[in-house]
């Protein structure tokens, strides 16, 4: 599926540049062009393509500092330039837009959803959104500006595809130490999805194509993508046992959003040499996927590719229904309580004489 990524704010720009590497390192060409925008000029420097500094009048390349009213404000009055530097771009070829960011900052959860609305004015193609959901460790902000930001953006978006930063972390490792691994991990993931669209002439009818992952998410919500692989027998029969394995462990352990299990439509994609992929398998794996996800609309393709691996990718949409999303909204409820909590104090310092919320010490 031939794509073009916005990376909005810090993270934003960082993911686009991982995927943009990923996809050059494969020699996929699935990504057509990228941009990067954000409001503080350093996080714009290392980017390898072009670059829109937006809010310089009121932030002078400064950033928003995690608040995304501002971060949203700014982008909607930069919005011109943001879309000038989509011009050429985004053309004929150009099957969807991806408007990548982190949710927990200002100008990413501020600023993407107001990208992804002026883009579906403009554009016919969808327009989804990638989107990172701060870890449980990270502070009462980011729990607050993810909150607000989610909702905005998977309505604003065809679909929001989303990241949660606790999801691919190893043991010991705090979400910092983390983000070049979890940047990795998503960029494997949605380039292979993006590269397995690619419409390959001349191939199995069962090859998979970008109407499927268009249809996958058609129903827009909130998606999730999972993902594993195993070292590939040569011959198919061989592999049965590995798709089924692969399957599992792409929904129950490798998701980008895990225990996000409920879904309205899958998509199941197998990677790997085409003689090497069991259609036995396949089919065993894609109805373990319909029982597990709920869902009647699983649909199953191949990504015929050169390796002596084989990998499953799982598109799972619609998944808003899910314990792991509701858990991390009564999160960014809880944050938004309780700033509203000190705020008050703040504004009224008997509060805390009143509280009694410390004990007496005596
Ligand atoms: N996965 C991942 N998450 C990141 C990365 N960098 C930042 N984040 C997360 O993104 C959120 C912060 O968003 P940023 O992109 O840093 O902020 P911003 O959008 O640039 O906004 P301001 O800094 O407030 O102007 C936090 O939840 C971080 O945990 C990264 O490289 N990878």
């Amino acid at each position: 599926m031939k794509s073009v990524l916005i990376g909005v704010g810090q993270a934003g720009g960082k993911l686009a540049r991982e995927l943009v590497e990923y996809d050059e390192r494969m020699g996929f060409g699935a990504v057509r062009g990228a941009v990067g925008i954000n409001t503080a000029k350093a996080d714009l420097r290392d980017l390898p393509f072009e670059t829109v500094l937006v809010g310089q009048d009121r932030v002078k390349g400064q950033g928003v500092g995690g608040d995304n009213e501002l971060g949203a404000e700014v982008m909607q009055a930069d919005i011109q330039e943001v879309l000038a530097s989509l011009d050429g771009r985004v053309t004929a070829g150009t099957e969807s837009i991806f408007v990548v960011a982190g949710l927990g900052g200002g100008t990413g959860s501020g600023g993407a959803p107001v990208v992804a609305k002026e883009l579906k004015r403009i554009y016919d193609v969808p327009v989804y959104g990638l989107g990172i959901l701060p870890g449980r460790d990270e502070g009462a902000m980011y729990q607050v500006n993810a909150g607000r930001s989610l909702k905005t953006f998977a309505r604003e978006a065809d679909s929001l595809l989303l990241v949660d930063n606790d999801a691919f972390r190893s043991a010991g490792e705090s979400v910092t130490e983390g983000f070049d691994s979890i940047n990795r991990e998503i960029a494997k993931r949605v380039g292979l999805l993006l590269a397995s669209g690619e419409s390959v002439e001349g191939v199995a009818e069962s090859v998979v194509d970008s109407s499927e992952i268009i249809n996958t998410l058609r129903n827009g919500g909130i998606a999730a993508l999972g993902y594993a692989s195993a070292e590939a027998a040569p011959d198919a029969e061989g592999n049965i046992n590995a798709v089924m394995s692969t399957t599992r462990r792409a929904l129950l352990t490798g998701s980008s959003l895990p225990d996000a299990t409920d879904a309205d439509a899958a998509l199941l994609v197998v990677a790997g040499e085409q003689d090497a992929i069991p259609r036995k398998g396949v089919e065993r794996a894609r109805r373990w996927v319909e029982e597990e996800t709920g869902s009647l609309q699983v649909r199953g393709g191949d990504f015929p590719l050169s390796s002596g691996r084989l990998a499953t990718l799982i598109l799972l949409g619609g998944v808003e229904r899910s314990d792991r999303l509701e858990a991390f909204m009564e999160r960014a409820k809880d944050a938004e309580a309780a700033e509203a909590a000190n705020r008050e104090e703040r504004a009224d310092p008997g509060v805390q004489w009143g509280s009694d919320e410390l004990d007496d010490l005596l």
